[in-house]
């Protein structure tokens, strides 16, 4: 799974360093249509051009999951469909032999601009999660996380949009490790990892806190909502039938899951001993459970 979120995220770094090159020969190729009248590509006067160039074709046909719905790439995706709109006006004058109105111009510019901070925004952001991976299950490890959830409890401050934490902790797996090996222990982390990442969304960050502890941020998420998240984590991780032998021998295992707000209220730090304390609560009141604090 670490491996293939590695993959993914390096294939994705690779197609913007494309991008930003081949967009940076087709500006090239513009400003000679633009300013020596050179006939233009027939793509790039379509509605649909910024489907057509070398990054849209990549983007609106390639399916990594892991990105789809990612905001920076959203975001990115719009950046890029209105520049591409922009010169399409320009070039549109200079083939009718019109002049092309400074405002016009500048427009055009910003929404180049804008594309670009986006793809470095993008980039940015791909390669810092790159770094920051446990390279087990591909959660985020916590070099980051402390600036990640500063930064988010900030917006919370700002915007009062509320945001939640969770944290999450295997219950008796140092039995896991001792009755079936360290390996089967691994690959329990592992697929715990990726139950997870199938009920979180792709702005929730996830950050491996200790050996089998994870702490987990969702921004935007009242504390009722990301009870109820947790409790479908939960419930998602027991039922989860874990092979771990070549017979398809198969075991379960259960977490205990603390929930707090990140409440602008208090500090980050603070946020986080409470998220702990519910987890000791869920633990101590029976394991498998979630307890909200
Ligand atoms: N296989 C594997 N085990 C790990 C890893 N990191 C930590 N562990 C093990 O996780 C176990 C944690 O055990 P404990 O802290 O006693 O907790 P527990 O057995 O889960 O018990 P409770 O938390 O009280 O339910 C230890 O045996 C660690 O060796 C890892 O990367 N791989």
């Amino acid at each position: 799974m670490a491996a293939v979120i590695h993959q993914q995220l390096r294939f994705v770094i690779d197609e913007i360093d494309k991008a930003i090159e081949s967009h940076q020969k087709w500006y090239q190729d513009l400003l000679r249509v633009l300013v020596s009248r050179v006939p233009p590509d027939e793509k790039d006067l379509r509605n649909d051009a910024y489907k057509l160039c070398e990054f849209g074709e990549w983007f609106y046909t390639s399916h990594v999951e892991l990105i789809q719905d990612h905001p920076t790439f959203v975001s990115l995706g719009h950046a890029h469909e209105n520049m591409h709109k922009s010169a399409k006006q320009l070039i549109e004058l200079v083939v009718s032999e019109q002049a092309i109105p400074v405002t016009m111009f500048d427009e055009f510019n910003h929404d180049l601009e804008k594309m670009r901070t986006q793809f470095q925004a993008l980039r940015h952001e791909f390669a810092n999660l790159v770094q920051n991976l446990d390279p087990l299950t591909g959660a985020q490890t916590r070099a980051g996380m402390q600036a990640e959830l500063n930064k988010e409890h900030a917006m919370a401050k700002r915007s009062l949009q509320p945001s939640a934490l969770a944290m999450l902790d295997l219950d008796h797996f140092k039995q896991v490790n001792d009755n079936y090996g360290h390996s089967v222990g691994d690959d329990v982390l592992i697929k715990t990892v990726a139950c997870l990442q199938q009920v979180l969304r792709p702005y929730d960050q996830l950050y491996r806190y200790g050996g089998e502890e994870f702490l987990i941020c969702m921004p935007n998420t009242t504390l009722e909502q990301a009870e109820r998240v947790a409790e479908r984590i939960r419930s998602m991780i027991a039922q989860q039938q874990i092979i771990y032998d070549k017979e398809g021998n198969t075991l379960q295992v259960t977490a205990s899951i603390g929930v707090t707000s990140l409440d602008p209220a208090y500090s980050v730090d603070d946020a986080i001993n409470k998220v702990d304390e519910a987890m000791y609560q869920a633990k101590t009141a029976g394991r498998n459970l979630v307890k909200v604090r």
